[in-house]
C-alpha cells in the first residue's frame, strides 16, 4: 500500500458527454479536503469524439484499439506537467454500464498511464463495487460528503451533478464518516444532458443547446413528459444507476415535435427526473448545489427552481468549481483507495458492505 497521508492528488474524469478530459489537483488525506489546485480541460476533437461514440456499448474483448488510443493520448496530454502530483486518480471513459448484467466498463489502462506519467495511478474504481452487488455508481458521494464539511454545511445539503446523466447526493454533514448510517443517500436521477445533446446533433449538427436557447423558445409536450415519467426507473428506490443511453428512446418520444418543442420537452424530462429524485431525500436539503455542465443551462435550472422549495444554486455559490468537481472527486477517491478507506457503501451504491474500489499501479510495475 502507498504510504499516503495528506497529499496532492490529480484526478481525471472523462464523462458520459464525451466532450473531453477534466484534470484537477486536490490537497487531501482522503478524509478532509484541505484545498484545491490547478486544473486543465483537454477537449476531444470531433474525430476523437466520433471514435469514442462508436465504441459506446462495447465490452472488454471487443476491438477497442482506436478508442483506447484516444483515451490514453488525451489523458496523457491532460495530466502532464502537474509536477506537484503525488498520486493520480484515473476514472477512464465509461463505455458500458450494466451493474446487474455484464458489469461496468471504463476504458483506459492505469498501469500504462502510471508508466507514461511516472506517478502512481489509482484506476478501475467501479468494478469491485459491482462484484460485491453494488451499482458501481455514483461514486462522487463520498467526495460530496467531504465537500459538505469543507464548505462548513451544518444542515443537510444535496449535490446534483447534471452531466450526460444526472446524479444526486443528499448529505447529512453531522455524520462522522460517509459510510455511517444516515450520512448519505445517492443515486442517478435520470438522463440529464445526453438526450438533449443527441437531439441537437441529429437536428442541428451542434453538440448541445447552448444556454438552453432552443428549449427556451419551445413548449413542453406534457403527454410525452408523462410517458417518460411512467418509466419503471422512477419507481425504483435508490440506490440505482444508469447507463448513458438507458433513455435513448426518449428521442423517439419527441420525434414528431418541432426542434424547439423537442428540446424543451427533453429538458423538462431531465428536470422532472431530478424532481422525482428529490422525493427520496430523507429530509429537505437546505440547498441543492448544482455541478456539471447542465448548471450552465438556465432553462433546466429555472425548471428546477420553479418546482423546488429549497434554494437551487450552482456550486460556485459555495466556492466550489462545477466544471472540475468530478475530476477532483477522483483525485480524492484515489487517496482513499491508497489508504484503504472505503469509496462506496450500501447507501450510495447498494454494495453489500463498504468497499474500497480501485487498483493501484505504480511506475515500474507493482
Ligand atoms: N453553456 C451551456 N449551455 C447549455 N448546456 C451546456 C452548457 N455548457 C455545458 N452544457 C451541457 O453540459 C454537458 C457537459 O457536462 P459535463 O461536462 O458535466 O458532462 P460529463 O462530465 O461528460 O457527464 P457525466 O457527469 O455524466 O459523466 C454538455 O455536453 C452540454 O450538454
Ligand atoms: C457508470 C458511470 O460512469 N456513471 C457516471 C455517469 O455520469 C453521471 C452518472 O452517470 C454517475 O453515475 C457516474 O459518474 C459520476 C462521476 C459518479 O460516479 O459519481
Amino acid at each position: 500500500m502507498l504510504k499516503a497521508g495528506r497529499l496532492w492528488a490529480l484526478g481525471a474524469m472523462s464523462g458520459t458527454s464525451l466532450d473531453g478530459v477534466d484534470a484537477a489537483m486536490i490537497d487531501t488525506d482522503g478524509e478532509a479536503i484541505y484545498g484545491f489546485g490547478a486544473s486543465r480541460y483537454r477537449p476531444y476533437s470531433a474525430g476523437e469524439q466520433a471514435v469514442l461514440a462508436a465504441a459506446l456499448g462495447r465490452w472488454p474483448g471487443d476491438d477497442l484499439d482506436a478508442a483506447a488510443r484516444v483515451v490514453m493520448q488525451a489523458h496523457i496530454e491532460a495530466l502532464s506537467g502537474f509536477d506537484a502530483a503525488q498520486l493520480v486518480g484515473f476514472h477512464g471513459q465509461t463505455l458500458a454500464h450494466e451493474p446487474q448484467g455484464r458489469g461496468t466498463h471504463q476504458l483506459g489502462d492505469g498501469a500504462a498511464l502510471a508508466e507514461a506519467l511516472g506517478v502512481p495511478v489509482v484506476w478501475n474504481f467501479r468494478s469491485a463495487d459491482v462484484r460485491l452487488g453494488g451499482q458501481g455508481a455514483p461514486l462522487a458521494p463520498f467526495f460530496h460528503f467531504a465537500c459538505a464539511k469543507y464548505i462548513g454545511a451544518d444542515v443537510p445539503v444535496a449535490f446534483l451533478n447534471l452531466g450526460g446523466v444526472g446524479n444526486l447526493t443528499w448529505v447529512d454533514p453531522g455524520a462522522r464518516r460517509p459510510e455511517d448510517d444516515g450520512a448519505l443517500i445517492a443515486f442517478d436521477t435520470g438522463p440529464a444532458n445526453a438526450p438533449i445533446n443527441d437531439l441537437m446533433m441529429a437536428r442541428r449538427g451542434v453538440p448541445y443547446d447552448e444556454g438552453g436557447r432552443l428549449a427556451r423558445g419551445g413548449t413542453v409536450a406534457e403527454g410525452a413528459l408523462e410517458m417518460f415519467l411512467d418509466e419503471a426507473y422512477f419507481l425504483k428506490m435508490p440506490p440505482k444507476s444508469l447507463d448513458r443511453d438507458a433513455f435513448a428512446d426518449m428521442i423517439g418520444l419527441v420525434g414528431e415535435l418541432s426542434d424547439a418543442d423537442a428540446a424543451a420537452t427533453l429538458t423538462a424530462m431531465s428536470a422532472a427526473g431530478v424532481l422525482r429524485g428529490m422525493e427520496h431525500c430523507p429530509a429537505p436539503p437546505a440547498r441543492l448545489l448544482v455541478t456539471g455542465g447542465g448548471r450552465h443551462n438556465p432553462v433546466m435550472m429555472d425548471m428546477l427552481r420553479a418546482a423546488l422549495d429549497c434554494e437551487v444554486a450552482p456550486v460556485e455559490d459555495v466556492g466550489l468549481d462545477g466544471d472540475m468537481l468530478e475530476a477532483q472527486a477522483f483525485g480524492y477517491l484515489a487517496v482513499r483507495v491508497a489508504r484503504g478507506l472505503p469509496t462506496s457503501c450500501a447507501s450510495t451504491t447498494g454494495v453489500r458492505a463498504a468497499v474500497s474500489g480501485g487498483t493501484l499501479s505504480r511506475p515500474g510495475g507493482g
